[in-house]
């Protein structure tokens, strides 16, 4: 094989040193030739110079910086291995914010920071400069409409206001703990009684699934049943989702062209947000007819029902549309969010039996204290229905569960963008329209924030005295913070809590090994895992459990 030099060196001998010289085409054919190769080796020397130069940008940016590609290539290659994992390394080597460069086709280009102090700027300090903005809106608009999760401004304020009346309500609190006793009772344990392996990833998406449904619609769809069966609106919902989460990886112009010929990925969307529409527009009719009747429905304390009942400020009821929006909006905030955190919570859990065991002698405590315990003939203690006061007792699973969500945050980034030129706390300036991206999964990796063992699974080091103290919402940003901060915590932790004690009480959860399942993120909006969680259901025998309680005397 002929090396670049060795050909270049053989040409210009010829040419110089040629002993007939007067063959004129030979000699131009050679110029012409070593033109050619000097072109080379000037695109040789470029591409060493830009190589050097784009490797040398790491240090400064964290990453290299191509012509025209931007960080793309890191990007691909973080997208494979774990991108999450990849943003923390690049903002714990750049102190904790960094300019994410994207090719010059792609709408990628933003900042990216995991610095408490920026992320309270945006959140709380600056909130009315940090809106969702135009591209997030229209990127999911034909999906979530003018919902809470997709609205600005007074569109936002208004459903903020009623929903957080509604969610601190005596009726609601009512109607959310009767509907998940009755998913847990009747469905959830159940189900896992015909079946000693399955992915439990699955069964509990299925029950957040139908339980938000229940207090969004007030119907529930049945997703969680004997064989798991497949429900249309649920498909329809999720594919949905999956289509509009697209658009974000591709160039506006490309999925709206797709759109406008109803092509592919958005043919698709378009079939299954028509199915989402007619669920919704079938239970908005059957609820009109039935609050028109007057019987009984009229005590429900759904959210559609609670919105029916309101006027906006021109004294109207709110159009299908709208409750639509509304309704649709509060099912993707509530659907996979729980049982996303409880998936990692539960293979924590199993890599970390010393807090099982301290779970386990919680509940115990918890359940002694009911006055009753030591008539083994009494089968409430071996299949407990726990009450409200006893949820809420439970700080050490409280500080399990919120450890879970420190290091896998069901929302692993999100996003805002920048309505005037500002400057963030640690001097990072930003441009008016410039997109902002913080990254809670990073938030939970760093040091400065968490000390050393900030990757270990601890979750003492969120009791003071053995209660419960929760952090900072600019340290902690699982739930978001300051005016945006999530509706439905407390309702999350209640719901994360009573399916966690309610399986940790009767079964050993233990992730199945055999199986050579690999537990690692998907690359979403909200963190599932990629291949689900396959477990084994262990369950725990009376003499297991009645250890549990000599141990918390
Ligand atoms: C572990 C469970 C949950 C986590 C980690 C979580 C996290 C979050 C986060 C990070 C946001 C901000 C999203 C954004 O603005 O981009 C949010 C907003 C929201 N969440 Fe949750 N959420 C959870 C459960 C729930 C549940 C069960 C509900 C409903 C019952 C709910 C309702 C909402 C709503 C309505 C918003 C929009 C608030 C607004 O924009 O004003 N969430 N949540």
């Amino acid at each position: 094989m002929i090396t670049t030099s060795s050909c270049y060196n053989l040409t210009a001998t010829s040419i110089f040193f040629s002993s007939s010289g007067t063959d004129e085409a030979m000699i131009s054919w050679r110029l012409f030739y070593l033109r050619d190769v000097q072109i080379l080796e000037l695109f040789v020397a470029v591409f060493a110079f830009v190589t050097i130069h784009s490797l040398r940008q790491k240090k400064h940016q964290g990453t290299p910086i191509w012509p025209f590609l931007g960080m793309l290539p890191s990007l691909v290659f973080a997208v494979r291995r774990n991108l999450y994992e990849w943003l923390s390394e690049v903002l714990i080597s750049q102190d904790g914010t960094f300019r994410l460069r994207g090719p010059w086709f792609s709408s990628l280009n933003c900042i990216v920071t995991c610095d408490p102090r920026n992320v309270e700027h945006l959140l709380k300090t600056r909130f009315s400069i940090y809106p969702k903005g135009s591209f997030f809106r229209e990127t999911v608009r034909d999906l979530l409409g003018d919902g809470i999760f997709n609205a600005d401004q007074e569109t936002w304020q208004r459903q903020r206001k009623i929903a957080s009346v509604e969610f601190h309500s005596a009726k609601f609190r009512e109607l959310t703990s009767h509907s998940l006793h009755e998913l847990v009772h009747n469905r959830l344990l159940p189900v896992l009684e015909t079946s000693e392996k399955f992915d439990l990833q699955d069964v509990l998406l299925r029950l957040t699934f139908d339980n938000i449904c229940m207090i969004a619609f007030g119907v529930d769809p049945g997703c969680l049943g004997p064989n798991l069966p497949e429900i249309p609106f649920a498909k329809a919902f999720e594919d949905a989702t999956e289509a509009t989460v697209l658009r974000f990886v591709m160039p506006t112009f490309v999925w709206k062209l797709m759109r406008s010929l109803n092509l592919g990925t958005e043919k698709k969307l378009k079939e299954s947000i028509q199915a989402v529409d007619d669920f919704a527009e079938e239970v908005i009719r059957a609820r009109k007819t039935e609050l028109s009747l007057e019987t009984e429905s009229s005590k429900r304390s759904d959210l559609l029902t609670i919105f029916m009942g309101l006027r906006d400020e021109n004294g109207e009821s709110f159009s299908n549309k709208f409750l639509r929006d509304i309704c649709v909006n509060f099912i993707l905030a509530g659907r996979d969010t729980s049982s996303v955190a409880l998936s990692w919570f539960f293979w924590l859990v199993d890599k970390n039996p010393k807090v099982e065991e301290r779970i386990m002698v919680e509940i115990c405590k918890i359940l002694e204290e009911r006055g009753y315990h030591g008539d083994t003939e009494d089968k409430i203690e071996y299949d407990p229905e726990f009450t409200p006061e006893e949820i809420k007792k439970m700080d050490y699973l409280q500080a399990a569960l919120s450890e879970t969500l420190r290091l896998y945050p069901s929302v692993p980034v999100d996003h805002k963008e920048v309505l005037e030129d500002d400057v963030f706390p640690d001097g990072t300036k930003l441009k008016k329209e410039e997109k902002v991206i913080y990254v809670i999964y990073a938030m939970g990796r760093m040091e400065t924030i968490w000390g050393k063992d900030c990757r270990e699974f601890r979750p003492e080091r969120w009791l003071r005295d053995g209660r419960y103290m929760s952090e900072s919402a600019y340290k902690f940003t699982a739930f978001n913070g300051g005016p945006r901060l999530c509706v439905g915590k407390d309702f999350a932790y209640y719901q994360m809590k009573y399916v966690a004690a309610s399986l940790i009480y009767r079964y050993r959860v233990r992730v199945d090994v055999k199986s050579g399942q690999k537990v690692e993120p998907r690359m979403a909006l909200t963190m599932y895992m990629k291949h689900g969680l396959k477990v084994d259901m262990v369950k725990r025998s009376v003499y297991e459990i009645d250890n549990y309680y000599s141990q918390c005397r």
